[in-house]
């Protein structure tokens, strides 16, 4: 049994986790750029958690320009095992209604100018993404779900675009073809990263709208998705509460292998690897490479 510790990512709307106790504020330096924010350690019962709001309190920086890398090295610094992610979303789906929680376990990547990889020159790896999501700690979400008594779908497909700007209707009504259930901005690259780091990931998806395929619903706009945030916040405070009450303080391996997910997975020669990144990879890929 290994040491858990539940590090959750809040989204737009979700900027503070109510029902933190002992709260301690710090700001982790990382190599690999600046978090979005500190870091909020506290504790729900007994669980240790530690909270990060994605894009700063009073929400400063776009999808786009987020530090995703620096996000999850801090949270690793922090000693986070298994990582909740939480996103307002557009739903392709009509039973999808805003209002809906999609626990989403798959995820298409339709992002272009992001930092994707604590990888690369110098010290390469390739992870499996074939199962982004975590299954035992989605199924503590569905059971914290079902506790609180909060409508859901287990399992769904999260298609990631640039944005800022949302989709034009074509786009949309692509992805609706091609099987989506959901659309947002941000939870691309952050699970591909949370992999290398070798976190177990789950993202809680909030439906604030239909983005902008349906002919009895208006597109999308800023406005629709706050005031529906407005509305869900309070849900997914709950959910977070609840699945922190329960979450224990050592778990078993994760079945999809998120916990060991560098093991073979570093291809370049250890005499051919970049001291430089090694470096930055200290936190990261500490586990296999050795702590300097
Ligand atoms: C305010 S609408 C667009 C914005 O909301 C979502 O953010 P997050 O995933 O952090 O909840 C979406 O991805 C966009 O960033
Ligand atoms: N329709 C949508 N597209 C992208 N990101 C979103 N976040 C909330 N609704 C969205």
């Amino acid at each position: 049994m290994a040491k858990a510790v539940l590090g959750i990512i809040g989204g737009s709307g979700v900027y503070d986790l109510p029902g933190l106790e002992d709260v301690r504020e710090e700001r982790i330096a990382s190599p690999w750029g600046e978090p979005s924010d500190a870091l909020r350690f506290g504790r729900i019962g007994s669980a240790q958690v530690v909270f990060l709001p994605r894009h700063g309190r009073g929400h400063r920086l776009s999808p786009s320009d987020i530090d995703y890398r620096a996000n999850i090295d801090a949270l690793k610094r922090a000693g986070v095992t298994d990582l909740v992610s939480l996103s307002a979303c557009g739903s392709f789906r009509e039973d999808l209604a805003p209002g809906a929680f999609v626990l989403a376990d798959q995820f298409v990547d339709r992002t272009h100018r992001r930092q994707g990889s604590f990888f690369g020159r110098g010290c390469v790896a390739h992870v499996s993404m074939a199962h982004p999501v975590g299954p035992r700690l989605a199924a503590r979400l569905v059971a914290a779900a079902e506790a609180e008594g909060i409508r859901h779908q287990a399992g769904g497909t999260y298609v990631c675009i640039e944005g800022p700007q949302f989709s034009s209707r074509a786009e949309s009504l692509g992805y609706r073809a091609a099987g989506y259930d959901v659309i947002g901005m941000t939870a691309m690259p952050e699970a591909k990263l949370a992999r290398e780091a070798e976190m177990t990931y789950a993202a809680v998806a909030m439906v604030t709208d239909y983005d902008c395929w349906h002919d009895e619903h208006g597109p999308v706009d800023v406005a629709a998705v706050v005031d529906m945030l407005e509305r869900n916040v309070e849900k997914a405070q709950r959910l977070l509460a609840r699945l922190a009450r329960d979450f224990p303080a050592e778990h078993e391996p994760c079945p999809v292998g998120s916990d060991r997910a560098l093991d073979g997975a570093i291809m370049t020669a250890p005499e051919m690897r970049d001291p430089r990144i090694l470096a930055r990879l200290d936190a990261v890929a500490g586990r296999v490479l050795g702590r300097p």
